[in-house]
């Protein structure tokens, strides 16, 4: 198995596009950890507001977080532990996801506009067009140092390369929230 599965409750982070499914689910499946898709847990009415064309607000996104943080909880005291996709674009978003959920870390997959655009007009079949994309970055609060649970990895690479990184990043994390590591 890859890496030390030292850290069981993992978020990644990101706007759309930015490649958070498929390198959680390579996350979940290198690290045996269980693979929760966030949009999974979207009210019907969410996605369908996204696939108009309509950003979510504040009032679309509580339940929807709140049904993750009670998810990211259900693996607390689990032996198996969780890898699950949650955009978590706002610093206050992040901060509910942390409460009652300590030791969480979270891997923000960031990359530049056109390499995230480039991605998702090639993508077939999403519900989420990507003309979306400037609302995501425009509502996207980037985790600062403070923030010293949040692991930021560039996603121009590979796929395999983002996920390498990913896990070296998470191995070299010793303790859960005590650590801040950049890689890129
Ligand atoms: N490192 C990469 N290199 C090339 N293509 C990538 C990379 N990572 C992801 N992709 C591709 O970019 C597209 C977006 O990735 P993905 O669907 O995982 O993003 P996402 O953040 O989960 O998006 P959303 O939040 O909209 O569901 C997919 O078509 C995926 O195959
Ligand atoms: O917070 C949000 O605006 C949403 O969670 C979006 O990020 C989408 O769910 C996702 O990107 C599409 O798959």
């Amino acid at each position: 198995m890859a890496g030390d599965n030292l850290h069981k409750r993992i978020i990644v982070m990101g706007v759309s596009g930015s490649g958070k499914s498929k390198v959680a689910e390579e996350l979940a499946r290198q690290l045996n950890l269980e693979f929760i898709d966030g949009d999974d847990l979207h009210p019907e009415a969410n996605i369908n507001k996204m696939a108009r064309g309509i950003p979510l607000n504040d009032e679309d996104r509580a339940p929807w977080l709140e049904r993750i943080r009670c998810e990211i909880s259900g693996f607390g005291h689990n032996d198996k532990g969780c890898v699950v996709v949650c955009s978590a674009l706002k610093r206050r978003y992040r901060e509910q996801l942390r409460t009652g959920n300590p030791g969480i870390v979270f891997v923000y997959l960031h990359g530049e506009r056109a390499v995230i655009l480039q991605r998702m007009q090639k993508r077939q079949g999403h519900f989420m067009q990507a003309s979306m994309l400037d609302s995501q970055l425009a509502v996207l609060e980037v985790p600062g140092p403070e923030e010293n649970d949040v692991i930021e990895i560039d996603v121009r690479p590979t796929l395999e390369e983002v996920v390498r990184q990913a896990l070296a990043a998470l191995s070299a994390q010793p303790e859960p929230g005590t650590a801040k590591v950049i890689s890129g």
